[in-house]
């Protein structure tokens, strides 16, 4: 089987300070790959770079054959939807209506282009009532879906980027540390819909610090360390390495 995503050689600097040396990683159809590394490994540079959000130096990034170039939204287009680190929303919408913007927007680079594009895509015919919000919101267990962005918690948030991302109906899913300050309903509503995604055939890339939950959820891991994957394989084989376990976890 070929894979839906491959990443060869990439490189990123800012300035002086080199974070990719060379990235070469593959995500399978029907698999969750999870990737981890230390604080300030370049996870986040990685994803950007995917996303079409930062440029890399060098390298060539293929989704389903086709390489991956243009704006966000180019790269939405083609089936690749992502969460952010930090929830990019409009937060004078309702959950409801920044969970739509994902059906009509695709990929959103940062909280300006949030508010602009969710604004174009309502006047345009966005629909909010459709079936699918009310689907996804309820399997990811948000609750309330009318209310303001700006009322409510932090881990809500995030299920909203989700069920945004969830939305596009994507080929490829990247997940930017999707659990952290989200509650248990929601990191099992996360799951169980990472785990449907995955199992439509399509592609996820999670990124996160929580190895108990990624060691649940994932096909197979990779490590980023000194800006190349320097362990990659299925989970017993990552958790039975000594760089992953000793660079990771933090025991040898
Ligand atoms: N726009 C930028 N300009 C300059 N340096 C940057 C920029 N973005 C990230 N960096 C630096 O690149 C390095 C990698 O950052 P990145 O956020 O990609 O790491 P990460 O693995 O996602 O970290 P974390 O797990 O803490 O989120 C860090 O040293 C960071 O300070």
């Amino acid at each position: 089987m070929s894979p839906l995503f491959t990443a060869s050689g990439v490189k990123k600097s800012y300035g002086g300070l080199t974070v990719l040396r060379g990235v070469d990683l593959h995500v399978e159809p029907g698999e969750i790959l999870g990737l981890v590394g230390a604080n300030g490994a370049g996870k986040s540079t990685f994803v950007d770079i995917i996303t079409g959000i930062t440029p890399a130096n060098e390298g060539e990034i293929l989704l389903g054959g086709t390489r991956l170039a243009g704006s966000p939204s180019q790269r939405a287009k083609l089936g690749l939807a992502r969460t952010f680190q930090h929830p990019q929303l409009a937060f004078e919408m309702s959950l409801r209506e920044n969970i739509a913007v994902g059906r009509s927007t695709g990929l959103l680079s940062n909280w300006t282009r949030t508010v602009t594009a969710a604004g174009q895509g309502l006047l345009g015919g966005c629909r909010v009532n459709v079936p699918a919000i009310e689907k996804i919101a309820s399997e990811l267990g948000l609750k309330n879906i009318d209310r303001l962005a700006q009322k409510v918690s932090f881990g809500e948030l995030r299920l909203v980027e989700v069920a945004r991302a969830l939305m596009q109906s994507p080929r490829l899913l990247v997940l930017d540390e999707p659990f952290s300050g989200v509650g248990d309903s929601g990191t099992s509503g996360i799951i169980f819909a990472i785990k449907r995604v995955r199992d439509s055939g399509c592609a996820v890339l999670l990124i996160d610090h929580n190895i108990d939950l990624l060691v649940d959820t994932v096909d197979r891991m990779a490590l980023l360390s000194q800006g190349r994957i320097t362990v990659e394989g299925s989970v017993a084989e990552c958790m039975g390495n000594a760089e992953f376990r000793s660079t990771y976890i933090g025991v040898g």
